[in-house]
């Protein structure tokens, strides 16, 4: 069979998309899903979207990490299936979608951000030297100093596979907070993924949420590995509403694969 394919790139978080209106990908296929993110092997992705149709919705958002597995909700990939909505003209700048958290809505502005509404967070856990929180994908956020020296890929590894988190896996973020009229640098070690990605939609989100606590205010600008992000949010102590992820979601190639 060969597939068509769409590479999208958010802040450097990076996915295959591939349009499933007709249904015809197999989504139980975990090992087909792994080898197509494969980066040498396969076209290479941090994860892979099906953009499906879905009655009541403009679309359906299907999110597996490059592992294979079914994921939660993806932020950079949210953006990016917007774009690609748009590409196929399923819509137009406006999106009503369902993906596994739940509704999102979204738009795309004349330069081509998107801002994309993303779940009310409704519990946040403040221990003595990390944040843990769910804004459709779990989180825990650590401050940290040099964060460009910072080991993420290790230390994120020992926290994401410790004994409260194996079993369910976490993503692991590590931010600086720095002078607070610049953006806040973060870097993530994803789980799914197992490895540091250039930017997590969800876990920047989380930790702008977290920052605030240490005094960034409303709406944080973030700078990641792979580009400039945004976050807009309403915090009133645990409760946190009006969450918007802003920032860029681009095509970067198209192409056939026969699998
Ligand atoms: N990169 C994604 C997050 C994926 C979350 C996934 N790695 C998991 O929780 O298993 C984002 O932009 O939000």
């Amino acid at each position: 069979m060969e597939i068509t394919f769409y590479k999208y790139q958010g802040t450097g978080n990076d996915f295959v998309m591939i349009d499933n209106r007709q249904a015809f990908f197999d989504i139980k296929n975990q090992a087909l899903v792994a080898s197509l993110c494969e980066r040498r092997m396969g076209i290479g992705a941090d994860g892979l979207i099906l953009l499906q149709n879905r009655a009541g919705y403009d679309f359906e958002m299907v999110y597996f990490n490059a592992d294979g597995r079914l994921g939660s909700m993806c932020g950079n990939g949210g953006r990016c299936t917007v774009q690609f909505a748009k590409q196929l003209g399923v819509i137009t700048d406006k999106a009503y979608f369902l993906a596994a958290d739940g509704d999102h809505y979204a738009s795309i502005s004349s330069d081509g951000t998107v801002s994309l509404k993303m779940n009310d967070v409704q519990a946040i856990e403040c221990a003595d030297n990390f944040y843990f929180l769910n804004t459709g994908s779990p989180h825990y956020v650590e401050f940290v100093e040099d964060l460009n020296q910072y080991e993420v890929f290790q230390k994120g590894r020992s926290i994401r596979y410790n004994d409260r988190f194996k079993a369910e896996g976490t993503n692991v973020n590590f931010a600086e907070l720095g002078q607070l009229d610049e953006p806040m640098f973060v870097r993530t070690y994803e789980r799914g993924v197992e490895d540091e990605t250039f930017s997590c939609g969800t876990g920047v989100t989380a930790t702008a949420i977290a920052a605030s606590f240490k005094g960034r205010t409303n709406p944080v600008k973030i700078k990641t590995l792979g580009g400039n992000l945004e976050v807009a949010f309403n915090r009133n102590g645990e409760m946190v509403t009006d969450i918007y992820l802003i920032g860029p979601a681009v095509l970067v190639f198209e192409g056939k694969i026969s699998v």
